[in-house]
């Protein structure tokens, strides 16, 4: 096992590169066809997500039903990977989603924040797995993690891993918070190494949220680390991605820098509460040619 100085030397990012990188890769253009492909790829590649003070039980069911069909007039769509909601409404999600293969992810760890005692986190863990989560997305302590306190965020994802049983665990860096590319390095790898199957961008309550560029290292340390190891972890950018466009976007940068293997819901996830809709409208003109208006489709 590597010590923890080891996991979290720093690896010096090159600030412009990654950015050119992106833009380089933003400029592809993709043909029709994939295009198609892409938008059903990237549907059944969402966390839909709802994370509200004001979420209600009917609110979650409604989402459940979106899910499960999202557009009444195209039956052969393929449905989002997961919802996620906060945890006291995992047993509605869980109801609701029943006979499916939707899953249901839940928040913990005193998301979004993470101020809390490790008890208090593992026992929150604990619940919504005992009340059917099959997912679970933990925040790291960023305080700690600032403050150089690498052991306590490691030992603490350990803790939550352990927790979760055979639940996944998507360990959430909140990116928009961590100042530098190296520290979103450094957090990417200490994460993995603790055990994380997902690494996360974002709670979406911090801006920035996801980026392409922070995307983009994280990839590269999921790369590096599978290359160290053997193992493959997840991506979930997460926060702001609300268009079909951004969406395939990210998907050019995951086969760019993972490839193929990593296309597909079990590796890579988007975090979102409204980029349905918008994927679901680009489905249907490049299907029909033409462009249906937002009223024709339910609210995420
Ligand atoms: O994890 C997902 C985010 O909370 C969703 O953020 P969004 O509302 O900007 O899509």
């Amino acid at each position: 096992m590597l010590k923890i100085s080891e996991i979290t030397k720093t690896v010096p990012i090159d600030e412009v590169g990654v950015e050119e990188r992106v833009a380089r890769l933003n400029s592809r253009s993709i043909k029709k066809e994939s295009k198609v492909q892409a938008l059903k790829l990237a549907l059944s590649m969402i966390d839909l997500t709802t994370l509200e003070g004001m979420d209600t039980p009917g609110k979650v069911i409604q989402l459940c039903q979106k899910a499960k069909e999202p557009h009444v007039a195209l039956p052969n769509l393929p449905t989002v990977a997961a919802i996620c909601v906060y945890p006291n409404m995992v047993p509605v999600a869980k109801k609701a989603l029943r006979g499916t293969d939707i899953n249901v992810a839940s928040v913990a760890t005193a998301f979004p924040s993470g101020m809390s005692t490790l008890d208090a986190k593992l026992k929150e863990t604990k619940q919504v797995v005992e009340d059917g989560a099959d997912e679970v997305d933990m925040v790291i302590s960023r305080g700690e993690f600032l403050k150089g306190n690498y052991s306590y965020v490691y030992d603490e994802i350990v803790a939550v891993k352990e927790a979760c049983g055979d639940a996944h665990l998507k360990v959430i860096l909140e990116t928009g918070e961590l100042q530098t590319y190296e520290n979103v390095r450094k957090a990417s790898d200490l994460a993995m190494h603790a055990g994380a199957d997902f690494i996360k961008t974002s709670t979406g309550k911090v801006k920035p949220a996801a980026t392409q560029p922070v995307t983009l290292v994280m990839l590269e340390a999921i790369r590096d680390y599978f290359y160290e190891t053997g193992r493959m972890v997840g991506m979930k950018p997460a926060g702001g991605i609300r268009k079909a466009k951004q969406a395939i976007q990210y998907l050019v940068l995951v086969k760019e820098t993972l490839g193929t293997d990593w296309l597909s819901p079990e590796y890579f996830r988007f975090g979102a509460s409204s980029l349905t809709n918008d994927l679901l409208m680009q489905i249907v003109k490049q299907q029909t040619g033409v462009y249906q208006g937002a009223d024709y489709f339910s609210n995420d």
